[in-house]
């Protein structure tokens, strides 16, 4: 559908780490949209205030697993861009939740595409839907063609995988009004910038460490990371291009990655860190990594005590440390072939702006004093 001169796009999850930049990226970039529809479970009241003269941003409070909620965000929009999701590997909320909201979520979003008309859908899925599995083979600057040994035991990954199968099994379906959906996946690899919560969570525990941050990955180890500007960038284009070649997009999937450098996760988050004087301490793990699974194990052993009692989900168990212990690198040019995707940020203004961010917690954080800080550096 087009208001005025423009289209509704319908973002979920539009109030998240990513959805938030995409809407921002929306509003500058996309010209031939009139409204932004942001549905989620939690609004962000300042996302309201980003209308302009052209796009009206429309805040919706909805439940993605709730499939009337779902129909009623989407009546009368002309695409989505579907990004709701219980990003969960640490055991915060039930596995059943997570299905629920990233499956069955999944399958309200396409009911309610063929039930309101709406041709388009661009996913966001995600590497964990390729890897790595727990068995530490190594994914090295792999693309959407390449073999792998594909193993899903966890709740996030399993999800996230299901929910991909059925966006692509979709494309071509009739909708109502005689018309075919059309639907596309893209798998960001690790999304870092501004706003992402685990940077914040490793930030604060540097700080309690005296801003030091002990090895206990190996160099060697790389992961893809990708800048959540670019993120947007792409989930833009692939919508652009959806619409225009739904021949060539329709049921394919993506990776989306940047020119961030392929680095060991630790490492790479001390391009951002060490910004603010955190130091790095050691140049290979300073624990051999059977006792890091042992502290892992007993993370996950003391999560099952404390079930029921209180939330206990640290970041490192068993599966986080199986996954920060294996190379998962993409290297690919399908996006670029099918949609002209390039990133609009290179890795030094990504870096840039996420370095300012980082910073900024610094200035933000109010509980300072609390770990005693006040220039209290272990490695001066
Ligand atoms: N963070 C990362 O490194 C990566 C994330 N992804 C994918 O990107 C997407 C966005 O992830 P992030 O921005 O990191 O997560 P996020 O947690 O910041 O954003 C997810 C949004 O979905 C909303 N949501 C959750 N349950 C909902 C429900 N029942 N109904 C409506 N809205 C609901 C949340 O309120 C939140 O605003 C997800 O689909 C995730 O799987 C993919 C690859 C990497
Ligand atoms: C062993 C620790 C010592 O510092 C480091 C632990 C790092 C882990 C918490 C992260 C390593 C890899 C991350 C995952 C990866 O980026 C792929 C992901 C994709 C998503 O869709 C969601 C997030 C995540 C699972 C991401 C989560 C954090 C890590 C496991």
């Amino acid at each position: 559908m087009t208001v005025g001169s423009g289209q509704v796009y319908v973002v979920t999850g539009g109030c998240g780490f990513l959805g938030s930049h995409l809407v921002r990226m929306l509003l500058e970039h996309e010209k031939n949209i009139s409204e932004i529809r942001v549905f989620d479970l939690h609004l962000d009241e300042s996302l309201r205030t980003l209308s302009n003269d052209r796009v009206k941003v429309r805040l919706i409070s909805g439940d993605i697993s709730r499939l009337e909620d779902v129909r009623e965000a989407l009546r009368g929009s002309h695409l989505v861009i579907h990004t709701a999701s219980l990003v969960d590997v640490w055991g915060r909320v039930p596995a059943s939740k997570i299905t629920e909201v990233n499956v069955t979520g999944t399958m309200n979003v396409l009911q309610a595409c063929k039930e309101e008309e709406v041709q388009y859908l661009v996913y966001t899925s995600s590497m964990e839907v390729v890897g790595p599995n727990i068995h530490g083979d190594h994914f090295y600057r792999g693309n959407e063609d390449t073999e792998y040994r594909i193993y899903h035991k966890e709740p996030y990954p399993l999800s996230k995988a299901k929910a991909e199968k059925l966006v692509l099994e979709a494309n071509g379906a009739k909708i109502k009004g005689g018309k075919l959906l059309y639907t596309c996946s893209l798998r960001p690899t690790g999304i870092y910038g501004e706003g992402h919560e685990l940077m914040k969570q490793f930030h604060r525990q540097g700080l309690r460490t005296g801003r030091c941050v002990f090895r206990a990955i190996p160099p060697a180890i790389e992961h893809g990371r990708v800048y959540v500007g670019n993120v947007a960038w792409m989930h833009l284009l692939a919508a652009r291009q959806l619409q225009i070649h739904p021949s060539t997009l329709g049921g394919q999937v993506y990776f989306c990655y940047d020119s961030s450098p392929y680095k060991s996760y630790e490492d790479f988050n001390m391009e951002f860190l060490s910004a603010c004087g955190f130091k790095i301490i050691g140049s290979r793990p300073l624990v051999p990594y059977f006792l890091l699974y042992l502290l892992a194990l007993l993370n996950a052993l003391m999560q099952w005590v404390l079930h029921g009692f209180f939330t206990y989900a640290p970041i490192l168990n068993p599966y986080t440390l199986a996954v920060a212990s294996t190379t998962f690198t993409v290297q690919t040019d399908k996006a670029e072939k099918h949609f002209g995707y390039q990133p609009l940020y290179a890795w030094e203004e990504a870096k840039k702006r996420t370095i300012t961010w980082v910073k900024s917690l610094e200035v933000s954080r109010k509980d300072l004093k609390d770990v005693g800080e006040k220039g209290n550096y272990c490695c001066n």
